[in-house]
């Protein structure tokens, strides 16, 4: 069977950024109205969070721009009894004068209100935007790094980014909704106050035309659902067919026509989908119509018995008539906007849920309190354990040692024997779930946090590539101080990373990522060198490299680890690597196997013991024989 014959693309999952849609799919008309009160408050909540000023502004003004509304039919109906009144017409527009006037002022009044709204929502959502994101970030740049080890976590994080745009649409669509329910209560209040029977007409209007409207929309959530699938295939395929990434792949191995192939099978089935689709809202909104006619057409129908009856006078079947139309134009800002308030409000659920639950991985709260540690003079690891949430065993189990200041040691063992478990602990990233590690006799826990962070430097076996310049890149080791280019340099010296950074176009001007104009990539061993060079650039009493040379040429490799021999006896190290010979020189080497440490001591020690370590030594140094 051949597989260009059937699409190979696997499930996907359902899309959190559909989630809203999913939802609106998946309520019924009343369903919507259900939820409304909650999103209404919600809204209005973080608007005024953001800015007062201008929530007020938008408030006060929808208010009086329905009051306006309501002013301005009633001086309509009085404007028409003065002219349809009996007597010459010079009379009749005199004394239509004073109702004529009023009903200019309204109309005025009300443009003006419009205005004040639209200036104020224009000043108001990018506020609302900037604050719901920050919000955002402060929680996502704030929890401990154990949050992001749990897998709901990572998702509600996920769904919460879309928050902030929801924030800024349910805040923009909610003033528009409620600009329209007020509109439809000044109608309706006005049309009581002319006659209670208009208000029969202006509902059998206005109803029928609203649920058919929102009907449509329902409709058209669900199709767009239908298909989503498709959509989201075509754009793995999109990405498979224009992406640097897979260009040389695609290219080597000849990819092009079973891709292409691919794409044909899914945009086949999409545009058959796209035609049911328009049918089937076509259908929808042509039903619409015909309902919002027939409810029409009755109220003309109504006023007809009306007036032939006697019950209501010419003029306020003229008013009724231009009141029908103010409802209609409501009723369609209403659910036009019902549909885009209801998803964002639930986007803006998801977001809210993230920044509670995000609470519980919060650091403790009470550092000020916390004395700042002196200088490294020793660090005492008593019997630690980290255990990761969806493990059954300890990654690291019950280790103790002692590491004094000045000194460098080595942590050795095979893969996910937990060495870079233990040196997150050291650094502060992870508490253990059991045991203690103490700076100069005192608990990690109880010194001010930033202030400890501030006497360690990480580099990271899975370190990350910052889009900033080079220089950038390495004085973020330290950005308590202001860069200093002499400083960056001896950084990168030490990491050997100096020439490969003045080989670039820019020098340490070079922007590193290609993603913005004139940047550049580096190779795997070059972004190593910069990383370390951020490593040295912190004037830590205590540096964690954690694997720094994985990808260095040798000769990289023998500068880099002059550069940390270099620290004995002044400055502390902690070095995690699998080239054994570098560890030679290490004080003490402590040995790690499955989260235990079975060994200690020397290179010499380690070595005359015949243990573990000599056995992994002894291996690789037969290598190079
Ligand atoms: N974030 C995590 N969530 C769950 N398990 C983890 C996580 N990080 C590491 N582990 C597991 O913990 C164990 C120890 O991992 P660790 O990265 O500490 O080992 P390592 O000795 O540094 O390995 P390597 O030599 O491959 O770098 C492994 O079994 C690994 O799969």
């Amino acid at each position: 069977m051949s597989v260009t014959n059937e699409t190979v693309l696997p499930e996907l999952r359902n899309a959190w950024w559909e989630h809203g849609v999913r939802r609106r799919a998946e309520t019924g008309v009343l369903g919507v109205f259900a939820e409304l009160p909650q999103f209404v408050r919600q809204a209005i909540g973080v608007a005024w969070r953001a800015d007062k000023v201008r929530t007020s502004v938008v408030g006060l003004a929808t208010l009086g721009s329905g009051a306006m509304a309501t002013f301005g039919l009633l001086s309509t109906q009085k404007l028409l009894v003065a002219l349809f009144a009996g007597g010459p017409t010079p009379d009749r527009v005199r004394a239509a004068l004073p109702a004529l006037t009023a009903l200019a002022a309204a109309t005025a009044l009300r443009g003006a209100l419009g205005i004040a709204i639209g200036y104020a929502q224009n000043g108001l959502t990018p506020r609302v935007n900037q604050a719901a994101e920050r919000r955002l970030f402060e929680a996502t740049t704030a929890v401990r790094l154990d949050a992001f080890d749990a897998d709901a976590f990572a998702d509600d994080m996920e769904r919460a980014s879309r928050g902030s745009d929801a924030a800024n649409g349910l805040v923009h669509d909610t003033s528009n909704v409620l600009a329209g329910f007020v509109g439809l209560i000044a109608v309706a209040v006005a049309v009581v106050v002319i006659n209670p029977l208009l208000l029969l007409a202006l509902v059998v209007a206005t109803v029928p035309n609203g649920f058919a409207a929102l009907r449509a929309g329902h409709l058209r959530y669900s199709s767009y659902l239908a298909g989503s699938v498709r959509r989201r295939r075509r754009n793995v395929l999109e990405r498979q067919m224009a992406d640097r990434e897979s260009a040389p792949e695609l290219r080597s191995y000849g990819l092009r026509s079973f891709l292409l192939g691919q794409y044909d099978m899914v945009m086949g089935a999409q545009t058959t989908e796209d035609l049911t689709l328009a049918r089937r809202v076509t259908t929808t909104t042509s039903v619409g119509a015909v309902i919002s006619g027939l409810g029409l057409g009755g109220v003309w129908v109504l006023l007809g018995f009306l007036l032939a009856g006697g019950h209501i006078p010419l003029s306020a079947a003229v008013t009724c008539v231009v009141a029908v139309q103010a409802a209609q134009r409501a009723l369609s800002t209403v659910t036009f906007q019902l549909d885009g308030m209801f998803t964002d409000g639930q986007f803006f659920k998801e977001y809210v849920n993230f920044l509670e639950r995000a609470k519980q991985y919060m650091p403790g709260a009470d550092k000020a309190s916390r004395p700042k540690p002196e200088a490294l003079d020793r660090l005492d690891i008593r019997a630690v354990s980290l255990r990761y949430p969806d493990r059954d065993t300890s990654a690291v189990d019950q280790v103790s040692l002692t590491i004094e200041a000045g000194q460098t040691v080595a942590f050795v063992g095979e893969n996910g024997s937990g060495k870079s478990t233990l040196a997150a602990m050291i650094a502060a990233l992870r508490a253990p779930t059991d045991g203690v590690i103490e700076w100069n006799g005192r608990p990690m826990g109880e010194w001010d946090r930033d202030a400890l962070i501030a006497r360690i430097a990480v580099v990271l076996q899975e370190h990350h590539k910052w889009p900033y310049t080079a220089a950038t890149n390495i004085a973020m080791g330290d950005l308590a101080v202001d860069p200093e280019q002499d400083r960056i340099e001896a950084a990168a010296l030490r990491a050997a990373a100096h020439e490969t950074i003045e080989a670039l176009p820019y020098g340490y001007r070079t922007l590193l990522d290609r993603t913005f104009k004139e940047g550049h990539d580096l190779s795997g061993g070059q972004w190593q060198r910069i990383t370390a060079a951020r490593g040295f650039y912190r004037d830590a009493d205590l540096l964690i490299m954690d694997e720094p040379s994985s990808a260095l040429d040798p000769r990289a490799e023998e500068a880099l680890f002059q550069a940390i021999r270099s620290r004995q006896g002044h400055r502390t190290t902690i070095l995690i690597t699998h080239r054994l010979a570098n560890v030679k020189h290490a004080d003490q080497i402590f040995v790690l196997h499955e989260g235990v440490l079975v060994e200690r001591g020397t290179h010499a020690d380690l070595m005359a013991r015949e243990g573990r370590y000599a056995g992994l030594f002894t291996l690789q140094a037969a290598g190079y024989r």
